[in-house]
């Protein structure tokens, strides 16, 4: 609430004359609005006393700043904190106070310097950094546009190029690039920091060393025709890559501004624009998202026990097919031992050798030095058997699925691991009380459901039964952060969370399609929407063995909502099954270049001779928004099931399994977030018509008929009785 203080700075002045003012919020010295205020008011005690020359900006514990406090953004949205007059901290604190001052100002930057904590830094007339700093504006990706200086001061430090990838793509530099773009002026030891920056400080008061008031610039800039088709190339590209979202564009206008009328105007313009995006669909969305991605790894009764995560050094990775040797490459790559074990030496070697592709494509793109690829792969051993597994710490089992495999393996990890061993399973739908049937250790069994290429796909579905021990969920979510993933932990059922997630969708597009909508004007529909891609490209690139396997698993479990397509099994008795063949909905060149073919008009005719479906005049005529809905309100549904089954914790772990597993575009919030911004009301009221139109299906589960008749929000939390977990 804007009543609690939120953070503070502290000033020490020396007798050397600098007054050192050091921004005090834990964990990462964000600048609340408490912060800001109180960086003034040390501001304007240093400039009027007599015994301080010059001023050093700092941040405590190692740590600059990580920018405007977030939250802030939310409480500005929702109304509970006012936001302070337009332009009040860029202009009149950062760049008429401390800018402008008659005393010289330098950051000394330690850790980061993000967002609004970079932009403070660069209203300081020197910046000295310690090593691997941290230097960006990400604010892009929060939806909002730098809105301390950074759209002006940026270009003027780095040249406009360089300022604009910074600002386009969010992602930082180091302190050492930085200094050669010539954004830090020098680079010192941690240790000598403080007492660097005090005497480069007490240098340009007393005019040893140049007085730069980064705003007022231009050496950097391009001539004016230069600038202009440069903003004009990033702002195709910008309207190219990011169609559905305003800011980008929005804060490329300030920073043209800037140029083509100086900086002041510059800075004016950037305060409207910083102030108008707050309130953007998209920025809610994108903010949501921020606090949803590191709200996964609070669990309540799991992470608030004050359990520790053990020490993980070893595991052991059973099955070196795709899932395998994908995970095998993610542990290795954050300096995990791993063990791979297969059945022969033909698949262990192919096993083996994907793991070794995986690292050399990095280094074949440049991310990977060979020095670093030998060390990496020399944390990788194969294995036949399980005699290597007496001191393993955990086990991930990644075989095909089948039950009884799975159960004999987990009663071999019985007998061969140590007791303290975590039993994980990569399942993707079975039951995992049931792969753990044989063994007397359901408290160390669960799930860990990675995502294909396990490597590079961000999301980790932690699956726990009932049995799964806290201290045992602790470790897996310590191991996911480790290996850089966002894990999101979920109860024991038939898909999930995700597959759960993913399977109405594929299904209403097929309904739609056998009642007459077209499968391209679907696919097109639901990538302008924001997805990677629409439903038919996507079975044609995950391949119809797996689409097909996956939906048997759905019709034996949930037999009365799911709609039976025959579409797919008749294109694959044709040979047709997707990109690998090249033929599959779309036709496929030699570059992969996808085609619509006129021929699976022929398929999905077949299709309604067994369904017995027939095109229906509405259906072929829908517009985008009404593909849209008949799309993503079954995904609603089901993600209401899951919610109210109790198999995720909170929405908000819905909204990041969609992002991170399903591809939902993160400007929407995740999909119970854009369910809440259409409102429930409506949801429910289209699924019951559809349901009574064209079937079950569509039928509105218990929840989402209970919330939607009262128009209440579906992501508000469930009474703690109903929750599973
Ligand atoms: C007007 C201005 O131009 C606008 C701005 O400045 S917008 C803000 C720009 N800054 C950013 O986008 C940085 C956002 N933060 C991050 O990228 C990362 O948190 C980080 C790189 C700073 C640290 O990462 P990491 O060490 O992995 O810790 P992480 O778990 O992300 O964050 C630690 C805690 O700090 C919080 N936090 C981090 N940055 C924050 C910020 N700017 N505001 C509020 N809280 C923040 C996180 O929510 C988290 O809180 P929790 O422990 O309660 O979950």
């Amino acid at each position: 609430m804007a009543s609690r203080t939120k953070g503070t700075t502290t000033m020490e002045v020396g007798a050397d004359g600098v007054a050192v003012i050091t921004l005090v919020n834990p964990p990462v010295n964000s600048l609340s609005f408490d912060v800001l205020y109180s960086l003034k008011s040390n501001y304007e005690e240093a400039l009027s006393r007599n015994d301080v020359k010059a001023i050093v900006v700092t941040g405590a514990k190692g740590k600059f700043s990580g920018g405007f406090d977030i939250s802030g953004f939310g409480e500005i949205q929702k109304g509970t904190m006012k936001e302070p007059k337009v332009g009040y901290i860029s202009i009149d604190i950062l760049t008429d106070l401390l800018e402008a001052a008659k005393k010289p100002s330098v950051a000394a930057i330690d850790g980061l310097a993000l967002g609004g904590g970079l932009e403070l830094s660069m209203a300081c007339h020197a910046r000295i950094s310690a090593p691997g700093a941290q230097l960006g504006l990400p604010e892009l990706q929060l939806g909002v546009i730098p809105g301390f200086g950074g759209t002006q001061r940026l270009p003027r430090l780095v040249g406009l190029t360089k300022a604009l990838e910074m600002i386009l793509t969010s992602k930082p530099v180091k302190a050492e690039e930085g200094h050669s773009l010539g954004l830090i002026d020098a680079v010192v030891p941690p240790a000598e920091l403080l007492n660097a920056a005090r005497r480069w400080a007490l240098d340009i008061a007393e005019r040893r060393k140049p007085w730069v008031s980064s705003v007022l610039k231009t050496d950097k800039l391009p001539p004016l025709g230069e600038a202009r088709e440069i903003l004009k190339f990033a702002k195709d590209q910008t309207r190219r890559q990011a169609p559905n979202m305003k800011h980008p564009l929005m804060c490329l206008e300030a920073v043209e501004v800037g140029i083509v009328s100086g900086s002041r105007a510059g800075l004016e313009k950037e305060a409207q624009v910083g102030s108008e995006v707050i309130n953007l669909d998209t920025t809610k969305g994108l903010i949501h998202v921020f606090f949803s991605q590191r709200g996964t790894t609070k669990v309540p009764g799991v992470t608030d026990r004050g359990l520790v995560p053990r020490k993980i050094n070893k595991v052991a990775i059973i099955g070196g097919g795709l899932m395998g040797s994908g995970i095998a490459t993610a542990l290795i790559l954050s300096n995990y031992s791993v063990i791979l074990k297969e059945v022969n030496e033909k698949f262990l070697e192919a096993g083996i050798g994907r793991v070794k592709a995986n690292l050399q494509s990095r280094v074949k793109k440049g991310k990977m030095s060979k020095e670093k690829f030998e060390k990496t792969m020399s944390l990788l051993k194969g294995s036949l058997d399980y005699e290597s597994f007496r001191d393993v710490d955990m086990v991930i089992e990644a075989v095909i699925e089948n039950i009884s495999l799975k159960q004999q393996i987990f009663a071999d990890l019985e007998k061969y691991c140590p007791q303290h061993c975590i039993l994980a399973s990569n399942t993707s739908t079975i039951d995992l009380n049931k792969i753990g049937e044989r063994t007397k250790s359901q408290d160390r069994i669960i799930g860990a459901h990675f995502f294909s290429p396990a490597h590079v796909m961000p999301l980790l579905e932690i699956v726990r039964t009932n049995h799964t021990s806290a201290q045992v969920i602790v470790d897996l979510l310590d191991v996911g952060k480790k290996i850089r993933k966002t894990p999101v932990v979920v109860g024991n059922c038939t898909g999930f969370a995700v597959n759960r997630m993913f399977f109405p969708y594929t299904q209403a597009a097929m309904f739609l399609v056998e009642h007459g909508t077209d499968p391209y004007l679907i696919d097109k529909a639901v990538s302008k929407f924001g997805m990677p891609m629409g439903p038919f490209r996507l079975c044609d690139l995950v391949g119809f063995g797996v689409a097909i396997a996956t939906a048997t698993q759905f019709i034996e479990n949930f037999p009365e909502r799911t709609y039976k397509s025959m579409i797919i099994p008749l294109m694959q008795e044709d040979k047709r099954a997707g990109e690998a063949t090249r033929k599959g909905f779309y036709l496929y060149d030699d570059r992969r270049k996808a085609k619509p073919d006129p021929e699976i008009k022929k398929y999905i005719d077949k299709a309604r001779g067994v369904s017995g479906a027939k095109p229906d005049p509405k259906l072929e005529k829908l517009s985008e928004k009404e593909i849209i809905e008949m799309t993503f309100f079954p995904v609603v549904n089901e993600a209401c099931r899951v919610f109210a089954e109790g198999i995720a914790v909170k929405a908000a772990d819905l909204d990041i399994a969609g992002i991170f597993g399903m591809g939902f575009p993160p400007y929407r919030g995740g999909i119970m977030f854009w369910a809440d911004s259409i409102g429930s009301k409506y949801i429910y009221s289209k699924l019951e018509e559809w349901s009574k139109a064209y079937g079950e299906f569509f039928k509105p589960c218990a929840f989402l008929a209970e919330r939607g008749s009262k128009g209440a929000p579906l992501s508000a939390p469930l009474e703690q009785s109903r929750s599973r977990l």
